[in-house]
């Protein structure tokens, strides 16, 4: 593996719909492989047979469950189904009728469960289906789930999910059970998810990798794996997941990406400039030239006012120096075709930044704008306006508000992405670029956000947390997930990235690559270190990390 396509609801109803409307399969064998599938990784976990309540809701997710209830039941497990009282359509319909056969089912109630004996349960409740927020009962089963009765706390069995912990909304990882952001305690959390074909964004993001646990993601046959249009044309408008290191890191059409060819002149491997501040704030910038040089940048200068040269001294003495004092001096530099990219920001301090943006953006070099340059052109709109193209913004949430409030007040308020919740079902093969922009799924999500601030900016997108996510503006987009490594969260670690970025685009990567390459990288070097680690720490981990590589 290595990137992995991430589909939104819409995009899975899309590809089953056009699925079936192919007649290369039917509903009831894709819902008979999906409950196969999560019978199956239960039974490879827990092989043992053991009791099972099995949680059925009103539609296909539900319709999943009554398939996983009766192969577990055929591999000897004492099986307790509880299920809606209503017709689901014709497949889920028909999956009831076969259990019916085989066991009861109980009204799927917060009281019926309350004295549930289980080794395990099955949340077969909703799916990509989730709309809107839970019910009373829905929630109090939810509770129930994540632990808590009204009589005491409980230790709920382990729970394993069909498509998703029921309340997790799967296009933005927000909880559908209460507020967003503040979701309140007893959320359940699954051992297991079993997931079908593709993750979904929800799964990446938010709370989805919190309460989702392990992540199986099952083949049911669907052959579609990329939206092509009428052309044959795939999408720019793609979002793909690092679920392993990165195969491309190794080779890129028989050639190391990464790694340094034989032979190879330093000014092969490009030219970085990091802009430094005012005495007193080196340490960033000096963080940002360290990460530059360690991740291959041929050569790496640092530029600080000339009366703070002599603070940044120290080491490493393979950096160079530059004074530069105003936006003049960075200009006439910049007429150096060499210096392939620039890191502005870290430590810079803001009229520093603001005064330094114009001459950069006027060179239409590469660039990483992070930290003090984000407050600057969060404060000058003009300056705003000669973003490009090669230009990287690294905000964390603060930044990402101060630039796009708008955005960022979207993501706050749990409310749909769009009121059109029009079936997906009906939507034929060529006008599906239209019939997803209007129905992506019940909530805006980080990877909105995005991907709408880079189309506004017109540069590329890094939006900071353990669920980073990478928007281009021409839709592309990557999911960086690294909620196991929480030790990222440190000082500094944001310079080290964004010297990271300058370094790659410096070695001529593309943007989007260069930013989701240094997300991966980024975080790798975390990972190695593991507690204890300081981002100091970061550059001195590259080395390990490109070994791991094979570099
Ligand atoms: N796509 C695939 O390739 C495959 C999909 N498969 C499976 O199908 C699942 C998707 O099925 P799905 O579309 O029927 O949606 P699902 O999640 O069962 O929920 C829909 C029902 O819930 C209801 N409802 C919604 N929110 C509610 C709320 N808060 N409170 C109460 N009710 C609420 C909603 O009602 P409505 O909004 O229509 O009023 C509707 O009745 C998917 O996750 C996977 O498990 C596999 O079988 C095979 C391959
Ligand atoms: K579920």
């Amino acid at each position: 593996m290595g990137w992995t396509e991430v589909l939104t609801t819409a995009e899975m109803r899309a590809l089953e719909t056009a699925a079936m409307a192919s007649g290369a399969v039917m509903g009831l064998e894709l819902m008979e492989r999906a409950g196969t599938a999560v019978a199956g990784a239960i039974r490879l976990r827990w092989p043992k047979a053991g009791r099972v309540t099995v949680l059925c809701g009103p539609g296909n997710n539900g319709g999943d469950g009554y398939v996983v209830a009766r192969q577990l039941a055929q591999a000897g497990w004492r099986v307790r189904v509880l299920g809606m009282d209503n017709t689901p359509g014709p497949d889920a319909a028909a999956m009831k009728r076969r259990w019916a056969e085989m066991g009861g089912i109980e009204p799927l109630t917060a009281a019926a469960l309350g004295s549930d004996l289980s080794d395990l349960v099955v949340d077969a409740i909703f799916g990509t289906g989730m709309t809107r927020p839970l019910d009373r009962e829905m929630a109090l089963v939810s509770r129930w789930m994540g632990g808590w009765t009204p009589a005491r706390a409980v230790t709920p069995p382990p729970i394993v999910a069909v498509d998703a912990v029921s309340g997790l909304c799967l296009d933005s990882g927000a909880w559908l059970g209460g507020e967003r952001g503040d979701p309140g305690g007893n959320l359940p959390r699954a051992a297991l998810t079993v997931t079908f074909h593709a993750p979904k964004v929800g799964h990446l993001l938010e709370l989805g990798p919190v309460l989702g646990g392990e992540l199986v993601v099952a083949d049911i046959g669907l052959k579609t794996t990329s939206f092509r249009d009428a052309e044959g044309q795939i999408w720019s408008e793609r979002t793909l997941a690092v679920m392993d290191p990165p195969r491309h890191l190794q080779q890129d059409r028989g050639q190391p990406l990464l790694g340094k060819r034989a032979g190879s002149h330093k000014f092969d491997h490009g030219h970085a400039l990091i802009v430094a501040g005012t005495a007193g704030q080196g340490g960033a910038a000096r963080l940002s030239a360290r990460a530059a040089l360690r991740v291959g940048a041929g050569l790496v200068t640092l530029a600080p006012p000339a009366d703070a040269m002599a603070e940044h001294s120290g080491p490493p003495d393979a950096l160079m120096r530059r004074a530069v004092d105003d936006a003049a001096a960075l200009s006439r530099l910049l007429g150096d075709d060499r210096l392939r990219a620039v890191c502005l920001g870290p430590g810079c301090g803001t009229e520093r930044a603001a005064a330094l943006l114009e001459p950069l953006l006027a060179s239409r070099r590469p660039a990483v704008l992070d930290a003090d340059a984000l407050t600057a052109l969060a404060g000058h709109p003009a300056i705003f306006e000669g973003l490009h193209g090669g230009c990287v913004l690294t905000p964390h949430m603060g930044e990402f508000r101060r630039l796009f409030p708008d955005l960022a007040a979207r993501l706050d308020t749990p409310r749909p992405r769009s009121p059109a919740q029009e079936s997906a079902q009906t939507v034929a093969l060529q006008t599906w670029r239209q019939a997803l922009a209007d129905m992506r799924g019940p909530l805006y999500s980080r990877l909105d956000a995005a991907r709408e601030a880079a189309a506004r900016s017109g540069a590329v997108v890094l939006l900071k947390g353990p669920d980073t996510v990478i928007a281009a503006p021409d839709g592309q987009a990557r999911i960086h997930s690294a909620f196991d490594v929480p030790w990222l969260a440190t000082a500094g670690a944001g310079d080290v990235l964004a010297g990271i970025i300058a370094g790659l685009l410096a070695r001529g990567l593309p943007p989007l690559e260069a930013v989701a390459t240094g997300a991966f990288l980024h975080a790798a070097a975390a990972r190695r270190f593991g507690p204890g680690l300081i981002a100091d720490d970061l550059p001195e981990q590259l080395p390990g990390v490109f070994r791991d590589l094979g570099l």
